[in-house]
């Protein structure tokens, strides 16, 4: 059970400016010796330092954090006058860093081998001095971070420890880390020990940019293979779910500034434009930092894990257990009433061995069809014939099968198919991935649905099934990359989809087909416990492209247990689903 230690409420009504500090290793200053110079330097902004470069785009005021230039990093020691006098002229907030510190630092635990497929043995204390390094910089971030409103861009593998220790103090900070270096393999990122803190920290980010589509990929394999964490495109946009945050991934190649280059070569004639310029480049990286952190900056966050273990998991700020009161009320008020029930988890016990539903679930789900006023769904993974064959008593009963891509409005009724054209090619490149698991993991086994594939592990020793679960959902994913597939981790399966089928979507092809039928609900009760759940609850909060809803609506999005979710409400275990069900239908 989390515990909630900060409060996403505290913020002040009118918020300052929001500024953008870009911190990358070194500042965009140019020095020169000058002993008659206050510090011993004349200084001078360094209009090719790539930070420089890169933050052109962005609104202002941009400050820059980092080291001084090398001579003057090495003579010049820390004090408020040089940091206000940098401040003041170059928005610049020097780091000052020990010499040797610095050196070890910058040379120690360096990641560029890793990332440029050289693998060297680990060294504990070169990685505490990295972390040592890194946690001065967070420092001086700190000293200039003025609110949640301000954007930091944090520039490089120097700092990648930096999102998890900028979060660990600023919770709601709004971090973008754009690694300019290639992303490893899977393979080769496996043989750092310190991995699960490394891949950690890029997910205590709100965006993370890579050069190439590669990288993004490596990565995201990575996140699997680590951590079991899965992704799933939308709208353009590579997202992972983590501990109820999402975090953006993004490819952020930087191009050539081509004004430049005409500027210095005597013939440009030969040199295609590339995609982006630097200015470009930075607006898009604010826009989609603004975009990725909102809803992220605006939840109630919980603290998890110690040190650079640290991350935080996020509740919505409204996220609430369901009191039988507060929906009873909104039940007996309402008159057009859409119910939508997952199974597993939801309706029946995840731990079952016979899986059928028992003779309570039928007869609370009945009496709630009985209602002329309720129309009752059951939203399910399962396939349409094991479901119509189980709930054969329950003749008003609507089920939605295979994440609503079949669909039954009572047991007289057709069942329908959604119009979304499947293709199944990608089918002949994860079945044999999936065998070659099977064969490798007893117990384990694989369920061909018409749309979908998944591999259960249920039955598999209690150790190796997760772990090969990780494997495989990484290996899918790097295999299906180029498909319009998404790959899921469900309760014991790794489960394969068709993009653009899930339960958000079913939900909304649900309420768009009452509407057209003149039907307008006033009440959803929308509840469910797992990942392919969390669309229903992003649909009926947010999503709902055509909302063909009464002008009021009651709407209950509710999770199981007290944990990240997009519902806004949770109940405890899965017990008090049919107590909560049965108290509606009693007056
Ligand atoms: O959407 P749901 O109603 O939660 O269904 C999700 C999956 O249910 C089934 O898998 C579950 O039951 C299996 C035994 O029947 C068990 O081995 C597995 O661990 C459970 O997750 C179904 O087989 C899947 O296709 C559904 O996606």
């Amino acid at each position: 059970m989390l515990s909630p230690s900060y409060s996403g409420h505290e913020r002040s009504p009118s918020p300052p400016e929001a500024r953008r500090i870009v911190v990358a290793h070194r500042l965009p200053l140019r020095a020169e010796p000058n002993p008659d110079a206050p510090h011993g330097f004349d200084f001078s902004l360094d209009p090719d330092a790539l930070p420089f470069q890169l933050s052109r785009g962005l609104p202002q005021p941009v400050i820059f954090v980092g080291v001084l230039p090398p001579a003057a990093a090495d003579s010049i020691p820390e004090s408020d006058e040089i940091s206000t006098d940098l401040l003041t002229r170059f928005s610049c907030h020097p780091v000052f860093l020990d010499t040797k510190l610095h050196a070890d630092f910058y040379d120690g635990f360096c990641m560029w081998p890793v990332l440029h497929y050289s693998v060297h043995p680990y060294n504990k204390d070169l990685y505490h001095v990295f972390l040592t390094a890194n946690m001065q910089f967070a420092n001086h971030i700190l000293d200039v971070l003025n609110t949640d409103q301000d954007l930091v861009f944090i520039h490089d593998y120097h700092l990648w420890a930096l999102p998890t220790l900028l979060r660990r103090k600023s919770p709601h900070a709004r971090i973008g880390f754009l690694l300019h270096s290639p992303f490893p393999t899977p393979e080769i990122f496996h043989t750092m020990p310190v991995r699960k803190d490394l891949l950690g920290s890029l997910l205590n980010a709100d965006i993370v940019g890579f050069q190439s589509f590669d990288c993004a990929c490596y990565f995201l394999s990575c996140c699997a293979r680590v951590l079991g964490i899965s992704y799933r495109t939308k709208q353009g946009y590579i997202g992972i779910d983590y501990n109820g945050r999402r975090v953006l991934v993004n490819i952020l190649s930087v191009g050539i500034d081509i004004d430049q280059l005409h500027a210095v070569l005597p013939c440009t004639r030969y040199v295609s434009r590339q995609d982006v310029v630097y200015s470009a480049w930075a607006r898009s990286l604010d826009q989609d930092l603004l975009r990725a952190s909102k809803d992220n900056s605006s939840m109630v966050i919980l603290k998890l894990g110690l040190a650079m273990s640290f991350r935080v998991a996020a509740l919505g700020p409204n996220f609430q257990k369901l009191s039988p009161e507060h929906i009873n009320l909104a039940y007996h008020q309402t008159g057009n009433r859409l119910i939508l029930l997952d199974y597993d988890g939801t309706v029946i016990p995840q731990k079952l061995i016979n899986k059928a539903p028992s003779q309570e679930v039928i007869r609370t789900l009945n009496e709630l069809c009985s209602d002329p006023k309720n129309t009752v769904f059951l939203v399910s993974g399962r396939g349409k014939d094991e479901l119509a064959q189980w709930f054969a008593p329950c003749k008003n009963l609507g089920i939605s099968a295979e994440h609503g891509y079949f669909t039954r409005w009572s047991k007289d009724s057709p069942w329908e198919s959604c119009k979304l054209v499947i293709d199944s090619n990608w089918k002949k490149i994860a079945v044999p991935i999936m065998e070659l698991y099977t064969e490798t993991t007893v117990g384990s086994s694989i369920e061909g649905k018409e749309t979908s594939l998944v591999w259960h592990y249920e039955k598999a020793d209690r150790d190796l099934g997760p772990c090969q679960a990780k494997e495989l959902q990484s290996d899918l994913q790097s295999l299906l990359a180029n498909e319009a597939v998404y790959v899921n981790r469900g309760q014991k399966i790794v489960e394969v989809n068709p993009e653009g089928l899930d339960k958000g979507v079913a939900v909304e092809h649900l309420v768009s087909a009452m509407g057209d039928r003149g039907n307008f609900s006033d009440f959803i009760l929308c509840v469910g416990d797992d990942r392919s759940d969390e669309d229903m609850f992003e649909a009926t909060t947010t999503g709902m492209k055509n909302r063909a809803l009464a002008e009021t609506v009651a709407i209950f999005p509710c999770t199981i247990g007290y944990k990240p979710s997009l519902a806004k409400y949770y109940l405890d275990e899965q017990a008090d689903v049919l107590k909560m069900l049965r108290g509606l239908t009693q007056l």
